[in-house]
């Protein structure tokens, strides 16, 4: 059967995180992925997979986070079976590290890992259907390497302002301009964007690079709450949480 794609944003109010739902339904037992699961959120999203008769095969991270516990570790406990992602230049602890080129399949679909550092120095980009006619909207998934017209911090995590400009202009921007791009998080009431209006609008990343490592300088944001507790936990993709909370 031809691939058929599903695909469902999901909002975790707390720290604005968007988490993504996709499936090719044309599979024979509809395999799916999450992107950016959190672990506050990990019951509703498993209701969702089941109530879609869903079989999740990948609990994916675009980065270790800083404002936020990821769900991958939880997802594992209770849905025996699915594999936990994150990218090998984050040394993170996963069950399938990746790196840039690679593609994770779900049925006859996939993403593509496009390598995209500077907010941290391991961020991905997953986007589908680069390459291929596959009959489907064609999206990727920044994390926080590009927010909805703004961009995500440099300033821990071994974050670069250059690497940032470099991965933005090379890696998101040389995509298809019509392409749809869907970030980690949103604090102002956005829910998705494309190339082509990031190349036009970005108030950081339209900029020459000086310009812009200025203003990434001069964020003056306050560390997020959860950092210290969401770092060391996100780099064995939340497991160490398992046991209070299952
Ligand atoms: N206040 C929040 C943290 C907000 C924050 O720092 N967001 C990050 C993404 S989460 S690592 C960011 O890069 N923001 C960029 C920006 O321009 O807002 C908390 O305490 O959790
Ligand atoms: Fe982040």
């Amino acid at each position: 059967m031809a691939a058929r794609l599903l695909f469902r944003q999901l909002f975790e109010k707390e720290s604005s995180t968007y988490t993504y739902l996709l499936a090719d339904l044309g599979h024979p037992d509809k395999l799916a992925v999450l992107i950016d699961p959190v672990d506050r959120t990990v019951d509703r999203d498993i209701t969702l997979v089941k109530e879609l008769g869903l079989k999740l095969v990948y609990a994916m991270n675009t980065h270790v986070h800083a404002d936020h516990v990821t769900g991958t570790g939880l997802i594992k406990a209770k849905m025996p079976g699915v594999k936990s992602v994150i990218s090998k230049a984050s040394k993170a602890v996963a069950d399938h590290v990746v790196e840039h080129g690679d593609k994770i399949y779900f049925g006859d679909l996939f993403l593509e890992v496009r390598a995209t550092p500077g907010h941290t120095v391991g961020c991905v980009t997953y986007v589908t259907g680069v390459g291929s006619d596959q009959p489907y909207p064609r999206m990727a998934f920044t994390g926080d390497a590009l927010l909805i017209h703004g961009c995500g911090r440099t300033d821990f995590q071994g974050g670069s302002s250059h690497q940032l400009y470099q991965s933005v202009h090379s890696q998101i921007f040389t995509l298809p301009k019509d392409m749809l791009l869907y970030p980690g998080h949103d604090y102002k009431g956005f829910t998705v964007t494309t190339v082509g209006e990031e190349i036009v609008y970005n108030p950081r990343l339209t900029k020459d690079e000086e310009t812009f490592k200025d203003i990434m300088e001069n964020l003056n944001l306050a560390y997020p709450k959860m950092m210290d507790v969401a770092v060391p936990s996100n780099m064995v993709c939340g497991l160490q949480d398992i046991i209070s909370k299952v």
